[in-house]
């Protein structure tokens, strides 16, 4: 039979997915493989990957059966491992909704870095969607980094967000300049590091840029956009309602700070194409199937 993967397209404030519906955890995705489905000219093109994969079927997420049916396998365009994404699991609730694979409402959904809930109000293919992102980190012997471009240097502050962030503010967003390399980060966290450029324009409205781990300048991040918060909210130039508005290149995101630290993320996510790698140059060079799978 010919091998079919169902794909859609969607993207969070401009930040793009590429979701493959994959419940069985049949296709095995290498980083090549990743990178051909996520460049802008000879594949789909997205900045990231999100599998949905069912948590029983999933070695990885086995772990949450029973308190979670969906697993987010997130990757990043580069085919590196994601632990998670702010934007991506917005999207793959839209999706895991509109194709009716979960009802709306309140879902919560496996990620590599645990469980989150998100609040989803209908089917549409878009509209607002909330994600419970717990509270971010700040890790006391990390805390203290340094962000350059270029002969510009800015003090930076490391956030563990479910992924790792070093969040610099700056008085202008421009400084950071095309951002077309990586922003050089001291010392460099091991496991990489996503960087944030913040400019507060008053209590509780950031602006926001961002180079992601992995993919490059997006034009939004959820997790960034969180991390960024956190770091605003810990200088204490805070809003009364904990209310903040994060506006990045691709589009605004609304954070929510609860008294008890922990953020609420909402913000759009926007299906766009639905389609099928099918036994296609794409498919036979990107997804390698599983044994068992079909094709
Ligand atoms: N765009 C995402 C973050 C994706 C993961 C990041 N590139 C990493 O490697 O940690 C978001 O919306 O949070």
């Amino acid at each position: 039979m010919t091998p079919q993967l169902p794909f859609t397209k969607g993207n969070g404030a401009g930040n793009d997915f590429l979701v493959l519906h994959d419940p069985d955890d049949r296709a095995a995705l290498t980083p090549a493989a990743i990178s051909h489905l996520c460049d802008r000219r000879t594949g789909i093109g997205a900045d990231g990957i999100l599998r949905a994969v069912l948590c029983d079927r999933s070695p990885e997420a086995l772990r949450y059966a029973g308190r979670a049916t969906w697993f987010m396998d997130y990757r990043n365009a580069d085919g590196s491992l994601g632990e998670m994404c702010g934007n991506g699991i917005r999207v793959l609730a839209r999706h895991l909704t509109h194709h009716r694979h979960i009802p709306p409402g309140r879902l919560t959904l496996a990620t590599r870095a645990g469980l989150r809930t998100v609040d989803i109000a209908d089917t549409a293919p878009a509209g607002e969607v909330s994600v419970h992102m717990g509270r971010p980190r700040f890790a006391p012997d990390e805390e203290a980094l340094t962000v350059s471009v270029g002969r510009r240097s800015w003090p930076a502050l490391y956030v563990d967000a479910g992924n790792p962030h070093a969040v610099a503010f700056v008085d202008d967003l421009d400084h950071a300049g095309s951002l077309v390399s990586p922003p050089a980060v001291t010392p460099s966290p091991p496991q990489g590091v996503t960087v944030e450029f913040v400019r507060v324009l008053a209590p509780g409205h950031l602006a926001l840029r961002v180079h992601e781990r992995g993919v490059g300048e997006t034009p939004a991040c959820g997790t960034g956009a969180c991390a960024a918060v956190a770091a605003a909210h810990r200088t204490g130039v805070r809003p009364p309602d904990g209310m903040y508005r994060v506006d990045a290149p691709g589009g605004t995101l609304h954070i929510r700070v609860a008294p008890d630290g922990t953020h609420t993320l909402t913000g759009p996510a926007v299906l766009t194409v639905d389609g099928f790698l099918t036994a296609s140059p794409l498919y036979a060079t990107a997804v390698a199937a599983r044994s068992g799978a079909e094709g």
